[in-house]
This record gives C-alpha cells, structure tokens and sequence, in this order.
C-alpha cells in the first residue's frame, strides 16, 4: 500500500535530519566563499499584526542553532525586533534580516512588520525575497492585514506557504482557516498537516505525505520531536483519504503527476518525490499554497515549516529572470538602510547578479559612485564580517554614504549602459540623463511606489541651536524609512513630517529621543489632503537671470489638465501638434529630462492647502532655452511656470478615505452602523461569521475617525474590533472642504 512504503521514507525523511546545532555549514559554499544559489532560500515572513512572526523567527533562530536561547516577545528580548521602541511596545517597526543555516541551506529571512503604517517596510523587504510565509493567527484566520499583505506578495509574485500558528488556542479553528484562505485570499490550499491535540493541548501535528504523527515532547524547547506511524485505524483511513485528495487536487495541476496516475491506475503507489515535486512546481507558479500548522510559542510544528521552505519555495535562480540583462555584472537592491551607532549607515542589499566585494563600488540612481567598505552577514542588530556576497544572497554593507532604501545599484556605469543597451531602451543617445536608471527600473518593473502620507505635523527641536542636528536625524530616518517625507513649509519656517499614522509619527519622534537625544516637539496631527482641478488651465512664463555674468533664461507655455484615472498615465507629456513639434524639437535630451522632474516636483504642492497634486498632467506645448542656460535654473523654471498657473487654477481638495474591516456579535451591529454613518460612512459589505458575529466592510474618511477604536470599544462593550487601511483619496462636497479648510488653518 502507498501509505506503507511512504511511511518509511517519510519516516527515515524526518529522522535523517541534520544536526540542527551546526552553526556553520562549510560545505554550502563554493570555491570562490560565495554560496550556491540552489542552497539559499531568500523568505519574508507576512501577518496581520500580532499573528506570530517574531516569535516563529525566533524559534528558527534558535532551531538552526543560530542563537542559543528563545526570546519572547513579551520579555522584549527577542533577535528581529531590537529597536528600543519595538521593546517597549512588543511589535515590530522596522523588517530584520537574519540568516542562518538549515540542513546544509542558508536561509535569509526578513521580519516584516505587521502594523499597517509600516505598510512601506514590508513592500520594501518583498523586492529582496523570492518566497513568503504567510503567518496567520488560527483562532482569528484571514485577517485585513492579511489580505493587504497577500494583494503585496501578489504584486511581487511571490509563492508563498501559510503557516496556521497559534493553535494550542483553545479557539484555534484550522479548517476554518483552510476555509478563510480559500475565499478570502482567493487562492487554493493544500493542507499538508492536521492538529494533533491531546486534552485540548497541541502536542503534534500529522503529517498528511507520510501519513505519521510528529510529536514534540514538550522538553528542551521544542527542539526533538518524532515521527511515529499512526496505529489508530480509523485516524489512519481519515489521513489517507486526505492523501488521496491532495493528489487529486495536484494531478490537475501537474502533467507528472497526472501522468504517474494513469500508469499505476490508482492514487496507491504514487512515489512520495512525485507528490512533493508536483507540490513545489504548483507552488512556484502560484496555483496552490502550502498550509502548515503549530504552535511557535509552545514550540510546535516550526522544524516542519523549515522544511517546507527549503522543499516548496523558490531558489533565486528560479526567479529574477528580468535581472539576465546585467550578466555577471553586479546588481542589487537596497531593501532598506539602517543606522549603526559604531559602523555607521549600513546598507542591505539584495544581490541579483554579479558579486560584491569588500572594497569594491557601485553606482546607485543618484549616479553617485559609492565604495563598500565592509560586508556582514545579517542577524538584526548583530554583525559578523565576511568579505562578499554573491547572486541569490543578501549582504550588510557598511561604506555607502548616500544610498537609499529602494535603490537599484550597479556595478558601473559601463555596467548599467551594456544592461540599458540589452533592453533596447537606451535609444540613439549617448548622453547620460538624470533618468537613466529610473528607466531601467521601470523596464524592469522594479519602480518602487511610496505610498502618500496620511497625516502630517510639523516638528521642531527644542533650541534653535539644535535644529541642524535635528536635520540630520530626520535626514538619516528618511533613509532608512521613504514613507517618512520631510518638507520645509516657507510660510511658517517650520519643518513638516507626513507619515503614514499617528503610530508612525511618534514612532519617528521617540526615535529622535531616543537614538539622536533631542527632545523634538510635534505639532498637532493633521490629514494630508491632495488638491486636484476641474478643469485644465494654461499658461505661460518667462524666467530670466543672470548668473555669474552668464544670462540663464527659460520660455515655456504649459497646460494643467484633468486625469479620469492616474493608473499608468503618464504625468508629463509634449503637445504633438507641429507647431509645438517644431519647438520642442531644439531642446537636448537632458535638458528635457531636467524640465520634466521641475514641473512634476512642482505637482507636489498645491495652492489650497499645499497637497500633493492629484488626478492630473502636464501638457508642454513649446519651449525655448537660452545658449548655456545651466539645467537647475531649467528645473527651477519648470517649478515655478507650474505653481504660477495652479495658483490661478480652480483647484479642489480631496481627503483621505480608510478602508475598516469591523468584527462584532451581532447584537451591536445596529449601533455601530448608526454610529457609522454619523462618520459620513459608506457602508460596503455586511456578512455573517460564525454563529454570532458580523463582519462590516466600510469605507470611512480618516478626517472622521479620530478615536474611533475607543468609540467602537465603548459602544460594543469592548467586544468587537477593528482594523484600518489607507483606501485612496475621494473629492469633498463644498462645504465640507470649506469646514477641512478651516481646520487645516486652525480657524476651528
Ligand atoms: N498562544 C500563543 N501565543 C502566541 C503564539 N505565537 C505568538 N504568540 C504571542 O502573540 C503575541 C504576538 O506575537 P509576535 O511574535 O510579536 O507577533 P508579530 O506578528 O511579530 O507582531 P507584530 O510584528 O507586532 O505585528 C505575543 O504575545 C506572543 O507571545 C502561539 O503560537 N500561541
């Protein structure tokens, strides 16, 4: 019978496993110290908040041996979330990189968090990882930030494997799951595992490929477990049919599978190597996702999920395809920028191709050359010096001075030009352009969107003399964290810090506390409006100025219209009409390149409340450049021809819309809805979980949501909860932007 011949390899499978101690595996690497692609696992690891991933890091930190007692959470003493504030407050804000060895692999995993204004860490973290697990809480199943999370490994295309922790919770539902995965995520599971659980506690897990039980035995922190067969007949049978479902399923999927079918006449006797091959290629194109079970905190069930990412997801060299175009040159990304109070700013960097070595440059989108000076291995806060890092890997760089998180760099420029060239987007020109890489980016999909600021509030340091080292702190954030934005208002001589919550904000200024001790003020939160128009307005302008006995000047006639929809609209376009060609057609190249990114940056700044500009373009019908006219006196014409014609535009704000995913029993649906549409709430969705409770779906403007945790908590009796994400941007009927005006200047 299948089950008695998978039994034993199964069996032998799980016992054969490597000593789990071994803190360096020598024989992952090649001749040249760089590891083997095939050998690497590049994972991030995804939630809702609070599902479990830094507990889970943990313990894989401490299963592969990598450190030598588990952390907790609620000790605040745990590898990934090392930040003072990640401490104090027992959540992640900041993704961690840790690397450590399993069964003769290396695995990188990055901790994401799981709060939404920290959305941005996470889209970072995903441009540097070729594989996913997906934490969810079993007794809370698909949570809302787990669907944004799953829409942002969608946009990556990542496979991913859903990891059901938790469930030593007596609420703990894992079919539920099974169920919420299905329709919520809108993908296929395959359940490889069902919960053991003995007087209501986890003690197991059974493993459906090879029809056992694994047990841990409570002792030594989870790390032995074994694997026994299952003696229990009915239990037995159950499994099976399971088994036998799981091959149904995947022979739809996977010719080889189905094809195995067909010769042997039955599902029995289908080798164990087929079922796990037909599992990995459906998972690496995305069709289904492994679901796995346990309990991180009562140390079940994490070896099998290591397993699983070293079986099921992808090596960098089965992805990455687009980065073909550099060859053995060196490419990376950098999916993020910390500072090391003794090493300095540390560069993380995803290697694609080529490699990187100690003492060697590289060119980012900013052209700047940068030189790296020393390389570690990742292990949050810690570092362990090596001298490169190859293809596939990710390496901590300490040297680069003015990279920033979301930078593609590159070898050279030699490097970038022959990649450009192989595209065929390089064109008949050989001058270089400000935009050379953020069109390779672009060609490559690698264009990293930052997402709007929600709110905003001005910061100031206590004494004006410390109002440089306060610039420099802030600088050094944003660095790290391109979500934050950074602007000086030139009417109230104030900085001004947008971010994507109230948590984000105060996290940036404890931080400055903190980390940089100046006892920054904030002002009071505001919302980040945009501003749009109704209707296009044109106009023209001429800047004039002489510079060092060198006339600089600059003609231009330009129109701002409407947007129906911004989606891949291209924001900055040229009048094709022959007259306007016949103008255009004397400017270079850069010089264009430079006008361009002055009159977008003048989009960033409206004239009602100075929001970003929204729903709209630019048209450029003609214009003319003085011999020698340098191109940021180009870029500085473009800004204010642009802010000239908004100024005499009719312009319109639009607020910020959240979307709320409420969970309540039902008997306090009908005051939570009255209450709702006090909020100028659109009600999308009202669905039934469970027995008793109600899932709302509501679209609701932030302006109109100031306390609204405590209110529902007050009006549901503390019983139900809430869970908010940014949800656009949505145009003000006239008096509520007159009332949004008044409250923005501070007039109520
Ligand atoms: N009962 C139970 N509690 C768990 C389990 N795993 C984690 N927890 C607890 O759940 C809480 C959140 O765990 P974390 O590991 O910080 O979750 P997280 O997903 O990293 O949280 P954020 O990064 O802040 O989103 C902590 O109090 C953990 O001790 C589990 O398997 N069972």
């Amino acid at each position: 019978m299948l089950c008695n011949r998978l039994h034993k390899v199964a069996i032998e499978r799980l016992r054969t496993r490597v000593p789990s101690t071994a803190r360096h595996c020598r024989y992952i690497h090649n001749s040249d110290g760089t590891i083997s692609e095939k050998r690497i696992r590049n994972i991030g690891i995804l939630a809702h908040i609070d599902a479990g991933k830094t507990t889970t890091t943990e313990r894989m930190l401490y299963y592969s041996g990598r450190t030598d007692m588990l952390g907790e959470v609620k000790l605040g003493n745990t590898v990934t979330d090392f930040l003072q504030q990640e401490r104090e407050r027992g959540i992640t804000i900041c993704s961690a990189a840790v690397s450590f060895n399993w069964k003769e692999h290396r695995i990188n995993l990055l901790d994401t968090p799981g709060h939404i204004d920290f959305t941005m860490e996470v889209e970072q973290s995903l441009g540097a990882v070729d594989g996913t697990v997906v934490i969810l809480d079993g007794s809370a199943g698909v949570e809302a930030q787990t669907v944004t999370v799953w829409g942002q490994a969608d946009r990556h295309r990542l496979p991913r494997l859903v990891f059901v922790n938790k469930m030593d919770k007596e609420s703990a539902d894992y079919d539920a799951c099974l169920v919420d995965v299905k329709q919520k995520l809108s993908t296929v599971p395959v359940p490889l595992q069902m919960p053991i659980k003995e007087g209501g506690k986890l003690v197991g897990v059974i493993d459906v490929l090879s029809s056992t039980k694994v047990i841990w035995d409570g002792q030594n922190k989870g790390r032995s477990y074994k694997a026994i067969p299952i003696n229990d007949e009915d239990l037995h049978d159950q499994v099976q049919e399971k088994l036998y479902e799981l091959i149904d399923l995947l022979s739809g999927m996977d010719d080889s599978l189905a094809q195995a079918i067909i010769e042997a006449n039955s599902f029995e006797n289908i080798k164990l190597n087929l079922v796990l091959d037909a599992i990995r290629n459906c998972t690496l194109k995305q069709q289904v996702v492994p679901v796995l079970l346990g309990s991180s905190y009562k140390n079940v069930g994490v070896q099998l999920l290591m397993d699983s990412v070293l079986n099921f997801l992808p090596t960098p060299n089965e992805r990455n395809q687009i980065y073909d175009c550099f060859g053995s040159d060196f490419v990376g990304k950098v999916f993020k920028v910390t500072h090391d109070k003794q090493r300095g700013p540390i560069t993380m960097i995803r290697a694609f191709r080529g490699m990187a070595k100690k003492g060697s440059k590289f060119i980012t989108a900013t052209g700047g050359s940068e030189t790296i000076q020393r390389i570690y291995e990742p292990l949050a806060d810690e570092y362990r010096e090596i001298d490169s890092f190859g293809a596939g890997n990710i390496g901590l760089c300490a040297g680069p001075k003015s990279t920033v998180t979301g930078d593609l760099v590159v070898a050279n420029a030699a490097a970038l030009k022959k990649a450009l060239k192989r595209l065929s987007i390089a064109g008949d020109s050989t001058e270089e352009t400000p935009d050379d890489e953020l069109l390779l980016a672009s060609k490559l999909g690698l264009q990293t969107t930052i997402p709007d600021a929600v709110y905003f509030c001005s910061i100031e340091p206590p004494s004006s003399g410390q109002q440089t080292a306060l610039d420099n702190a802030l600088r050094e954030i944003q660095r790290e964290d391109p979500s934050l934005r950074i602007r000086y208002d030139e009417v109230t001589g104030q900085t001004v810090l947008g971010g994507m919550g109230q948590l984000h904000l105060e996290i940036v200024k404890s931080r400055i506390l903190s980390e940089y001790r100046i006892d920054a003020d904030l002002g009071p939160l505001q919302i980040a409006y945009k501003e749009t128009l109704d209707e296009p307005s044109r106009g023209q302008w001429t800047a004039e100025k002489e510079i060092a006995g060198s006339r600089q000047s600059v003609t231009m006639d330009m129109t701002i219209y409407p947007l129906v929809t911004e989606d891949n609209a291209e924001r900055f376009v040229l009048d094709n009409s022959a007259e306007a060609q016949e103008s255009l057609k004397l400017i270079r190249p850069r010089q264009m390149a430079f006008f361009r990114k002055g009159a977008l940056a003048a989009l960033q700044r409206g004239p009602k409340l100075g929001g970003q500009l929204a729903n709209c373009a630019i048209k450029l019908h003609a214009l003319t450049i003085g011999r020698g006219t340098a191109d940021p006196f180009i870029m500085a014409a473009a800004a204010q021809c642009i802010s000239s014609i908004l100024r005499n535009a009719s312009c319109r704000l639009l607020e910020p819309d959240m979307f709320l995913e409420i969970v309540t029993p039902s008997e306090y649906l009908p005051p939570i809805l009255a209450d709702l549409s006090r909020r100028r709430a659109r009600i999308e969705d009202v669905a039934q979980r469970g027995s008793s409770n109600k899932v709302i779906k509501v679209n609701a403007p932030l302006a109109e949501l100031d306390d609204y945790s405590t209110v529902l908590r007050t009006i549901s009796s503390g019983t139900a909860s809430v869970s908010m994400e940014p949800n656009g941007h949505s145009p003000l009927n006239e008096f509520d932007e007159a009332q949004a005006m008044r409250r923005a200047l501070g007039l109520e």
